[in-house]
């Protein structure tokens, strides 16, 4: 019973968001020609990346356990399981061994795990309650793990559109999220929602799925990958245009709750289809 009770509370983490966000590492890693060479390069990196997701993620849910009494009082902290002290010591030890994991990878991964987990905690703490800037700030951390991918093996530049797309489709997905939080974060937390309103968040989030969407051809249009990834990413394009026209027709919480799950599971399709591109 005890073990089971430990293993509940480790979804603070978000496992799920961790794995998917070693997958986009392997995805860099693979697309930036790493191969079985330098196996034990990408094994750090993702158990990197999985470690300093889930400490992003924890730092989150302690710096919102207010709000989140509000916005999703099911959560760990908000519903009495971890107490907030474990989970800000839990958080920083978790940054702590994704930094020293990434220091034996080689000094670029050292310096962008730096980078990310100062900037995880900073809009845990701070930019999250900064208007769109904080949503940039989620779009290039997210983005930053195909980057990552291609730096374990020394290639960082290697995979700058798909930082692009990956930053874009995150950047429409967190603002639609902020309508969703609107209700907890009035009056504690300024987003578009809350300064500027719901529709013209809405707009705003659907501007940049379109945008991630009009661009994510450009892979097979630069020769990076073939046909396969093009059919395979109409699949998550498809999926990102019902979302959007979803919340263009309902510009409400519901509507953005619906949104924001459907462009999620359209992220990983389009994580399917960079494999397949980078596999054919
Ligand atoms: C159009 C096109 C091809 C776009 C590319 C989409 C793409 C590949 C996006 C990157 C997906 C990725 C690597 C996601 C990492 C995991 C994740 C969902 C991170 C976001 O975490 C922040 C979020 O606010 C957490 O909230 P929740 O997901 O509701 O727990
Ligand atoms: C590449 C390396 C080394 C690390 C990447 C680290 C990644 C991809 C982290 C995952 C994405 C991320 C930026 C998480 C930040 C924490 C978070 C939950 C942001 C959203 O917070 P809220 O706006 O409070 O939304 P919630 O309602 O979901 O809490
Ligand atoms: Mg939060």
């Amino acid at each position: 019973m005890k073990l089971k009770k430990k293993i509940k509370k480790l979804r603070i983490i978000r496992p799920f968001n961790c794995f998917m966000s070693a997958f986009a590492v392997s995805i860099g890693y693979l697309i930036a020609g790493g191969g079985f060479y330098s196996l034990s390069k990408l094994v750090l990196a993702d158990l990197t990346t999985f470690l300093v997701t889930g400490a992003g993620n924890t730092i989150n849910d302690y710096f919102d356990r207010e709000i989140d009494k509000i916005n999703s009082p099911y959560r760990p902290i908000p519903s009495g399981e971890i107490s907030p002290k474990s989970a800000y010591l839990f958080s920083i030890l978790l940054f702590s061994i994704g930094i020293i994991l990434s220091a034996a990878i080689n000094y670029i991964c050292l310096l962008i795990v730096v980078i990310n987990s100062f900037l995880l905690y900073l809009y845990a703490s701070k930019f999250k309650s900064i208007p769109f800037f904080g949503n940039l700030a989620v779009g290039v951390i997210v983005g930053s793990t195909f980057l990552f991918g291609g730096a374990s093996i020394g290639k960082i530049r290697t995979n700058l559109i798909l930082f692009g797309l990956a930053l874009l489709a995150t950047l429409g997905r967190e603002i639609a999220k902020d309508i969703e939080d609107i209700k907890g974060d009035q009056g504690s937390v300024n987003t578009i929602a809350t300064e500027y309103g719901i529709e013209n968040a809405a707009k705003l989030s659907i501007f940049f799925t379109i945008l991630a969407i009009s661009l994510s051809p450009l892979p097979y249009l630069l020769g990076i990958f073939g046909i396969y990834f093009l059919i395979t990413v109409a699949i998550a394009d498809l999926i990102f245009l019902y979302s959007s026209t979803n919340l263009l027709t309902s510009i409400n919480i519901e509507g953005a709750k619906k949104y924001q799950k459907l462009s999620k599971i359209a992220m990983f399709f389009a994580l399917i289809a960079f494999i397949v591109g980078s596999l054919s």
